[in-house]
């Protein structure tokens, strides 16, 4: 049973490893983050060794790089070398991103393929689907965008109005009820909260408006939130629809009213759980239920700067008090030394959040900072960063470029393109795919009569089904079937959305896109595409649309930004409609082609969570981007922090030449002030790894080889990544690596 993934010289060795590794690290004391382990002792009774020996500290200093996932997947391994089943593990965490990060570091540290497909790895959202399914007897379906939930939040408001508006003399006669987008957004808004905290009373519980005081909520937006679940859940236990979130919610109201579904759940003998610090109520409910009821050992990590989900409730209450009050019994072990990057990142990250940490890294990992004028300046300032780690003879795979908000990728995936720089953009869609975008592709579709040059039939559906939404089509009848005939048949398009101009639905959509069709109608072929496009978003409004689209504000005011960046570059190319058409969708072939190197990473930080890179870039540092001013101040801190400590070996900001537009972020890192105490930092962990050389001989071998040199008793270095043997050993049989 030998590992099976991992990169290149890392542990990648089988069984023994785990141990090697895991005592490694165990003896290590200079561990980083926050563990808990709520039960003193692991499944086979052996006693349970704390992290560093240190006793629980009051808050909890944590830093990025601590390995806290690292812990977690030695944890796992230990259990499995001690014959734990793999299906009788459970590895927990909060999004999708940080659940596959976590399975990642299992292949990273050796254990095989098929044991990692047979743990359980899911996010609480996951297990909560799992097991409402297997409580309800049927598989589960969501409703996902806000906008669908839109009709449902305007009966709340009318059940309202019914019930207790108007009274006179009443307490309620001041109700603030309305339905326009910025209410039904701030009314999710609101409901999510209340969820996340489980603080939503029955309707028929206590007195509302003390309900709502104790919440702390609006009483409209309480009472709001009321009808709608009510209507949600239509008085049974089984909800009528269900959104985002509402899984992990209704397990949690589940396991809170019949404590026996918790005999639900699998018998988990070892359950860990990443990212603590992302922990709301309702996933606490779970995750504690789940811990008494299968008695299995506990595990887990957090970070409390990385809180950057606090709308849904996200605290680091949990980790500080709320796991011990649970579990008396619960040891805490502080992690305080970073793993991934030197001590000069380390330091300015120190400054940064007010923290103390220290790293274990005997490298100076470099922070440069470049600077921009224009949006398309900054764009080429990263392609110029990229080709320097390209010509320092680094792996383009190893290179990241980290953004605030996805607006900022159109000028970014321009450049690379027109550079030739292959990318990646897991979660968020490359620019060409948004909503907002492909909304505009299919203007310019429905101009040249030419959506075929798209050619993939997914993004042809997708570009109908934008155009329906922004056009306020999206419900009219046989529209599900339309879509995949046009998307089947192109030429459909055009006489799909004219067949509506004399008819009802777009004469009467809230939108002015009847006044768009007719405007494309005579628009001439040749037209400047800038012209056209930027014409189209007068008549129709774009930013209110993006509103109507995306309800939440901030949402909006994205989409909308980056439909004004695409009409922008549209103008700046200078290129006609069928010439710019011809443009993008020979980007989107560049973009979307499937590569397995030579490629780097373009992403929003908020979704690379628990990931590391080895060169981090993060542009547009400037004042309105980052932080961003309709964002909380401390999350926006956290968010920044999230981002730069992704980096291993180097760190690029961009920021504005002009420094009053630079992000204050820059300025709390105080790179030059911490550089000396660094420089110092740095030498005693050199001299550290000096002392250790005179008793390690390291060996020149290759990842192949691993197997090869372990089993003539080698060692792996953890830190350098390489293997050595002891200086009393016999280097007979290693003289080839020698
Ligand atoms: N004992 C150790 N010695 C050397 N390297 C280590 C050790 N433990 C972990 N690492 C390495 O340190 C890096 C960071 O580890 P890990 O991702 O587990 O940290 P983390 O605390 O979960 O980070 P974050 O919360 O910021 O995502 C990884 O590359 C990991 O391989």
């Amino acid at each position: 049973m030998r590992g099976g993934g991992g990169r290149g010289g890392a542990c990648g060795a089988g069984w023994t490893c785990y141990h090697g590794a895991l005592d490694l690290f165990l003896l290590d004391r200079t561990t980083h983050g926050r563990v808990l382990h709520p039960q003193p002792h692991p499944p086979d009774g052996r006693a349970d060794r704390p992290a560093d020996g240190h006793p629980a500290r009051g808050a909890g200093e944590a830093n990025a790089g601590a390995a806290k996932t690292t812990t977690l997947a030695l944890r796992i391994a230990e259990s499995l070398a001690r014959n734990v089943e793999p299906a009788r593990i459970l590895a927990l965490a909060f999004t999708p991103e940080a659940r596959d990060v976590l399975r990642q570091r299992l292949l990273d540290i050796g254990v095989p393929w098929d044991t990692v497909n047979q743990l359980d790895i899911l996010t609480i959202e996951d297990l909560a689907m799992r097991t409402l399914a297997q409580l309800e007897g049927e598989a589960l379906r969501l409703t996902l965008q806000p906008r669908r939930l839109k009709t449902h939040v305007w009966r709340a408001v009318d059940a309202v109005a019914a019930q207790y508006a108007g009274r006179p003399g009443s307490r309620f006669a001041e109700l603030d009820l309305r339905k326009s987008e910025t209410a039904v957004s701030g009314y999710l808004d609101t409901l999510l909260r209340l969820k996340a905290r489980m603080v939503l009373q029955g309707e028929d519980d206590d007195d509302p408006v003390e309900a709502a005081e104790v919440a702390q909520a609006p009483l409209t937006d309480y009472l709001v939130a009321l009808a709608y679940e009510t209507a949600r859940l239509d008085g049974e236990d089984r909800a009528v629809f269900r959104t985002a979130f509402d899984p992990t919610y209704d397990l949690a109201r589940w396991l809170r009213r019949e404590p026996g579904c918790a005999q639900a759940f699998p018998r988990y003998r070892v359950v860990v759980c990443d990212e603590l610090h992302d922990m709301n109520e309702a996933s606490f409910v779970i995750v504690e239920a789940l811990i008494r009821a299968t008695g299995a050992f506990f595990t887990g990590v957090g970070d409390k700067h990385q809180v950057i989900h606090d709308q849904l409730g996200a605290s680091h209450d949990y980790l500080d008090f709320r796991f011990r009050h649970a579990f008396p019994a619960l040891r805490a072990y502080p992690l305080t030394t970073t793993y991934r990057h030197g001590p000069h990142l380390t330091l300015a990250i120190d400054a940064l959040m007010d923290n103390r940490g220290s790293s274990g890294v005997p490298d100076h990992t470099e922070i440069r900072q470049l600077h921009y004028d224009t949006a398309e300046d900054c764009a080429q300032q990263v392609v110029a960063a990229i080709k320097e780690w390209k010509k320092d003879k680094r792996r383009l795979e190893q290179c990241a470029v980290l953004m605030r908000d996805r607006h900022q990728s159109i000028a970014l995936e321009n450049a690379l393109i027109e550079a030739g720089i292959a990318y990646r953009v897991p979660v968020m869609k490359g620019y060409l795919q948004r909503e907002e975008i492909l909304f505009l592709r299919g203007v310019l579709a429905i101009c040249l009569g030419d959506l075929r040059a798209v050619p993939s039939y997914e993004v042809r559906t997708a570009i109908v089904e934008a155009l329906a939404a922004f056009a306020g089509l999206e419900a009219a009848a046989g529209f599900e079937k339309v879509k995949h005939d046009i998307a089947k048949e192109p030429s459909l398009l055009r006489g799909f959305f004219q067949g509506h101009l004399g008819g009802d639905a777009l004469a009467d959509a809230e939108t002015a896109f009847a006044d768009v069709m007719r405007y494309l109608e005579q628009v001439p072929q040749d037209s400047p595409a800038g012209e056209v496009l930027a014409e189209v978003c007068r008549r129709m409004d774009v930013a209110a649309v993006a509103k109507r689209v995306y309800v939440n504000p901030y949402a909006a005011s994205v989409a909308a930004r980056s439909i004004d960046g695409f009409v922008a570059m549209a103008g700046k190319s200078g290129l006609g409609l069928a010439a710019f058409w011809k443009k993008i969708n020979a980007a989107e072939v560049f973009a979307s082609r499937k590569r397995e190197k030579d490629f780097i990473h373009l992403d929003c930080v908020a979704d690379v969570k628990g990931q590391e890179f080895g060169h981090v870039i993060m542009p547009y540092l400037e004042v309105n981007e980052f932080p961003n001013p309709l964002m909380p101040a401390r999350t926006e801190r956290n968010l920044f922090y999230v981002g730069v400590s992704r980096t291993r070996q180097r760190l690029t900001l961009i920021s504005p030449a002009d420094t009053e537009r630079r992000s204050v972020f820059l300025r709390q890192m105080q790179i030059a002030a911490v550089a000396p105490k660094a420089d110092q930092a740095l030498r005693q962990l050199e001299n550290k790894v000096t002392e250790e050389r005179a008793f390690r001989l390291y060996l020149s071998a290759r990842y192949e080889e691993r197997e090869e040199v372990r089993q003539l008793g080698a060692q792996f270095d953890t830190v350098r990544k390489q293997w050595y043997i002891e200086s009393g050993q016999d280097t007979a049989p290693f003289q080839r690596w020698l």
